[in-house]
């Protein structure tokens, strides 16, 4: 589940008021997603915004900073109108974007259409490479930063604050973390392009309508860092089985054609990519492995299982590029 806040049908409506978006018909809580409160609304109204009458209503909970908003909605917006399709931010009437409902920060949301595949195929691994080439060129000529929290100096912050219950999780796996933590210093390349990347292109965040892609979502994590990371992330998460045990090499071929069809690799950064997949397969190990220590394990959201990704840090570990990315 992922309604932490609950807001009364009536407060909707009169949050609804200060848009020009019609009154409210339905709203209904969304399961799915871990971070915050999301709402799925149906209203009466005649707007140009949003897919039909329909929008996201998103309430901010714990790991999105509120100050880290508007680079978000400027991303957004200079991504939709270079032709991505990203839900942009509405503004209410006054042209204020960021609200506050039930004591929580609030935003509007343009609604896409699109179901998440829960096992792709190849197909649809390799529009998915598309769309994040695709975005990596609207990326170009976007001018904010935002520091990517989560990169190396990040993992060794969190791999600190879980500390030795990692080895509750399994034996042996706090002195993996820190073996790795030793390796990627050593390797981690410091020269490749960086551009603004999602960073957590998973794919419940990529809706689909059979092959095509219908709307890339949730940019929370997005941040200015390595630009074929932001594919090793993609990598990661859609050429396994959900366990990490298997490795689908049809779907990273797919994948890597995709991207290359959009934008492409530099020599080095395919040189480079087996290195920057230990990274992206440590950080989703680490941050699972975080909340899977601090979540206690009759809470209502499901914790992610941290060995699904020590089973992919270890594929990597032993993949050159030809085997991740096709020959
Ligand atoms: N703009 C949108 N259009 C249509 N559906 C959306 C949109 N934004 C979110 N959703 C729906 O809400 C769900 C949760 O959204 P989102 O992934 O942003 O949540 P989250 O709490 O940030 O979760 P997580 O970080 O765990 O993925 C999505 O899986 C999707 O079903
Ligand atoms: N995509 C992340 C969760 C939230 O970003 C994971 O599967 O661990």
């Amino acid at each position: 589940m992922a309604v932490y806040t609950h807001v009364p049908a009536e407060d909707i409506d009169v949050f609804l008021a200060r848009y020009d978006a019609g009154r409210l018909v339905s709203a209904k809580g969304i399961a799915e997603g871990v971070e915050n409160s999301n709402y799925l609304l149906e209203t009466t109204g005649s707007t140009d915004q949003g897919d039909g009458q329909r929008f996201i209503l998103t309430l901010y909970e714990k790991r999105v900073d509120e100050a880290d908003l508007p680079f978000f909605m400027d991303l957004l917006d200079h991504l939709s109108v270079r032709g991505c399709r990203v839900p942009r931010f509405i503004p209410d009437r006054e042209g204020h974007r960021l609200q506050h409902l039930a004591g929580r920060p609030a935003c509007l949301i343009e609604f896409l259409t699109g179901i998440s595949v829960t096992e792709p195929t190849a197909a649809q691994a390799q529009a998915a490479g598309m769309a994040l080439g695709d975005l990596h060129k609207a990326a170009q000529g976007f001018l904010l930063e935002r520091p990517n929290r989560l990169d190396k100096r990040g993992w060794h912050r969190l791999a600190a604050r879980c500390g030795k219950d990692l080895d509750q999780i399994e034996a042996g796996l706090a002195q993996r973390v820190s073996d790795e933590l030793n390796w990627l210093d050593a390797h981690w390349p410091e020269d490749l392009p960086q551009s603004v990347i999602h960073a957590d292109l998973f794919p419940d965040n990529v809706l689909m309508l059979g092959e095509q892609v219908t709307g890339l979502i949730d940019f929370y994590f997005s941040c200015t860092d390595i630009r074929a990371y932001d594919l090793a992330v993609t990598h990661s998460a859609w050429c396994f089985s959900n366990d990490g045990k298997t490795f689908f090499g049809d779907r990273a071929a797919a994948l890597g054609m995709g991207y290359d069809q959009a934008h492409g690799l530099t020599p080095a950064e395919r040189a480079a990519f087996p290195i920057l997949c230990r990274g992206a397969a440590l950080r989703f190990l680490l941050t699972r492995a975080y909340d899977w220590i601090n979540t206690p394990a009759d809470a209502l959201v499901t914790r992610k299982d941290p060995l699904a990704y020590r089973r992919r840090l270890d594929f990597y570990a032993g993949a050159n590029a030809a085997e991740l990315l096709g020959a």
